[in-house]
């Protein structure tokens, strides 16, 4: 089967197809870090549109600025070239609008599922009454299944469970855009299948927008309207976007029977393991 319909190879082509899109901008990004042997270049010319409610995974080896990227889209890092927009608006400061989840979870240890929650509650809604706060925390516990784990200690969850918290945490927020950084590399196999579903499900409930790092090719095809694949470092770029095309709501099983599944697979591995070959294997 001809895949020349589904990919688009041609980030010049991607770049004109979607300015009027002009939600998430990238525009002509680069990432230099001064060091003790001089300057490194980690990212270069990177120029790249995202549309609203879009779910982006970007992959790529590691090392090769995936975490610089999005940690600019984050305003925790700024671009030494280039600016970054969200609604034409350069980025150059975190905001509530852009929240972050990490693979390490980064909760507070002392406190409760539910007191993460409320902390960042209350920073975002200083306006609203004590009671609102607390509906609003408990109404994202609900959402990802934790509303009898609330007085839990992060100590006392699962992996699976932190995360979810991590998510509620960030959702609580009423994000616009959603970055997560390989949220779900710490979780075994099966509750990392989970996560996906559930994250997929409240995604097109709350309809953010997501940038997320992985390194699982098949997590990526399973989520993402659009795979990011980043050449290596140093000087990175977007090498090739791939444009998922399979319909929503996903069935895992259904897609592992679908041949276009394995075309976009095998094309994207392609990318990683012959084309862009790096001495780090990926999973
Ligand atoms: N503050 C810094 N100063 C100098 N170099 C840095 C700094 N932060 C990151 N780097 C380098 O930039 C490169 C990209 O790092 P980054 O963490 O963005 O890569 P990544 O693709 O996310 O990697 P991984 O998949 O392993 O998490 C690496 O070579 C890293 O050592």
């Amino acid at each position: 089967m001809n895949l020349m319909p589904t990919l688009n190879n041609s980030v010049e082509n991607q770049l004109s197809s979607s300015t009027s899109a002009n939600f998430l901008e990238f525009d002509g990004v680069a990432k230099i870090y001064p060091t003790a042997k001089g300057s490194y270049t980690v990212l270069e010319d990177v120029n790249f549109s995202v549309k609203e409610g879009e779910f982006i995974c970007v992959i790529g080896h590691s090392g090769c600025g995936k975490s610089t990227l999005l940690s600019m889209v984050s305003g925790l890092n700024k671009p030494s070239i280039g600016e970054i927009r969200l609604r034409n608006q350069p980025i150059t400061k975190p905001g509530p609008e852009r929240m972050v989840i990490f693979q390490n979870y980064s909760l507070l240890p002392w406190k409760t599922a539910y007191e993460n929650v409320y902390l960042a509650v209350e920073q975002v809604y200083k306006h609203k009454s004590r009671q609102e706060k607390k509906e609003i925390t408990l109404e994202h516990l609900e959402l990802v299944g934790l509303s009898e784990a609330a007085n839990k200690k992060p100590g006392q969850l699962s992996g699976g469970m932190k995360q979810r918290v991590a998510i509620a945490r960030a959702l609580a927020t009423r994000p616009e855009v959603l970055i997560m950084d390989e949220p779900f590399g710490a979780l075994d196999p099966i509750t990392r299948e989970e996560m996906q579903e559930e994250l997929l499900k409240i995604w097109q409930d709350h309809r953010c927008t997501v940038l997320m790092i992985t390194h699982d090719i098949d997590e990526a095809l399973f989520l993402s309207d659009r795979l990011v694949m980043m050449t290596n470092g140093p000087a990175a770029k977007i090498g090739e976007i791939i444009e998922i095309p399979f319909a929503r709501p996903r069935d895992r099983m259904k897609l592992m029977e679908n041949t276009q599944y394995f075309e976009l697979r095998n094309y994207a591995l392609d990318f990683l393991y012959r084309r862009f070959a790096h001495d780090d294997a990926l999973e």
